[in-house]
């Protein structure tokens, strides 16, 4: 389910601008033009937006001590409640009741309340650092220790115990000293900081990626932690935190994550009617200025690749945004397995009878996992025509032809589109990676 749609157990407050025009007929012509010439560079048909009455969309919670029942829920709310089929515990109802002041919204604070944890950061270089490698450092550093040329990352009996190179001890000691100076005084406090001292670099994300592809890992070192781009002030984590196990043995690795990805949310119907009602000067400034559009890629790039290096062997990464661009979606699901090949797998999404596999409904991305798996563009035949890259050949290994095959294959079949008009949701895109490093 998109952003507009509810999950009961995170935000459930209604999002009035856009609901109430839902039910209304949207008018194509009112759309701007520099919107319209997007639509078309993109090729997203504008008639998605013309989808009438959406359900609004819930998740109950799954935990069967502290939910509700569908009927229940009807019975609250004084409205039609439906189970979504192949959808455990999801539900459907009118867009236009208010959830605010439901029990299953009381329910919601009580959930974020015990599990969660909220960090404000940047996602593309965001990391956790476990917190025992943080005392480990901060007890190194108040010896006096600071040019030690090994240090163990064993407190935890982790499978893999890390020595650094000198060169690491070095990057090691430039964290002992940002966590000195920013973070003294702080010890013992329940709210954790997580400051960046330097601004993302347009290159970072391929370098990223073409250091993981070089060392054959996805698992940084601790001690390489964000010094390949900024500097952080790590927290000082609370009881409760340094105990988790999540947190123990990979440290900051998970087992899921989601990268809900900044994009241009044309895909949304709800976004799009808010901003006829807002105005689409708005719509222009928020997500169609040229430097907006020229950066978002990137950030998306980023955005995947540090969700992805957060997951450990056999995690999950699901990729989603609220765009139908081919740009925003498959070809950056296709640079990221073109770039990690042997490491992340895309898989099919369980319960994807709403979703339009991209096979049938747009062209090949093939020139963006071609220049990533380093083909080069074959000539073309006829002097004077221009070669299309999307149909056209590229010149490789024959290895490399077959990844180039394949990849497109998988990439085509499995993404999945889910637009306003076929999935009767607001529209989005989504992907599913596994780790297999
Ligand atoms: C599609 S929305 C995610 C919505 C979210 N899943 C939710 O349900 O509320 C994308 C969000 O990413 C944020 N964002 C943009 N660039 C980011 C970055 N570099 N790091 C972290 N968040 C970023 C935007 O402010 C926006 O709130």
């Amino acid at each position: 389910m998109d952003s507009d749609d509810d999950y009961i157990g995170q935000d459930a407050a209604p999002r009035s601008t856009g609901n109430d025009a839902q039910a209304r007929a949207f008018s194509l012509d009112k759309l701007p033009e520099e919107f319209v010439a997007f639509l078309a560079k993109n090729e997203i048909d504008p008639a998605i937006y013309t989808v009438k009455d959406l359900p609004r969309y819930v998740r109950l919670n799954p935990d069967p001590h502290n939910t509700i029942t569908p009927q229940e829920l009807e019975k609250e709310l004084g409205t039609k409640v439906e189970p979504v089929p192949g959808l455990e515990a999801f539900c459907k109802l009118s867009r236009h009741v208010k959830l605010r002041n439901t029990q299953a919204s009381l329910l919601k604070r009580h959930r974020l309340h015990q599990y969660g944890r909220l960090f404000k950061a940047d996602g593309t270089t965001f990391r956790v650092m476990r917190p025992s490698a943080i005392d480990t450092i901060r007890a190194r550093n108040m010896a006096g220790k600071k040019n030690n040329a090994t240090m163990q990352f064993s407190q935890n009996k982790e499978p893999e115990k890390r020595s650094l190179s000198e060169n690491s001890s070095e990057r090691l000691g430039d964290l002992a000293e940002v966590k000195a100076s920013g973070g003294s005084g702080q010890e013992g406090q329940e709210k954790f900081q997580w400051e960046s001292s330097a601004k993302r670099q347009k290159s970072t994300v391929e370098a990223m990626a073409d250091q993981d592809a070089q060392t054959n890992t996805t698992t940084l070192n601790e001690a390489e932690v964000n010094y390949k781009q900024e500097k952080l002030v790590p927290f000082y984590a609370p009881k409760m935190l340094r105990n988790d196990p999540q947190l123990q043995g990979e440290g900051y690795k998970y087992d899921k994550v989601i990268v809900d990805a900044e994009c241009t949310h044309d895909g949304s119907i709800a976004h799009i009617l808010k901003y006829e009602t807002w105005g689409w000067d708005s719509f222009h400034k928020n997500f169609m200025a040229q430097d907006r559009l020229d950066s978002l890629c990137d950030i998306q790039r980023g955005l995947l690749l540090n969700g992805f290096r957060l997951t450990k062997k056999g995690g999950l990464v699901v990729y989603s945004t609220c765009s139908l661009s081919r740009a925003q979606n498959e070809d950056i699901v296709a640079w990221f397995l073109a770039k990690m090949r042997g490491r992340a797998v895309l898989e099919p999404l369980p319960n994807y009878a709403l979703g339009i596999p991209t096979a049938d409904c747009k062209k090949p991305c093939r020139s963006v996992i071609a220049s990533a798996l380093g083909l080069q563009s074959a000539p073309t035949s006829e002097a004077g025509n221009s070669h299309d890259s999307e149909k056209g050949e590229w010149c490789g290994t024959s290895e490399q032809e077959a990844e180039l095959e394949q990849l497109q294959k998988r990439v085509m079949s499995l993404c999945l589109r889910y637009d306003p008009i076929t999935s009767n949701t607001s529209g989005f895109f989504l992907a599913r990676i596994r780790n297999i490093a």
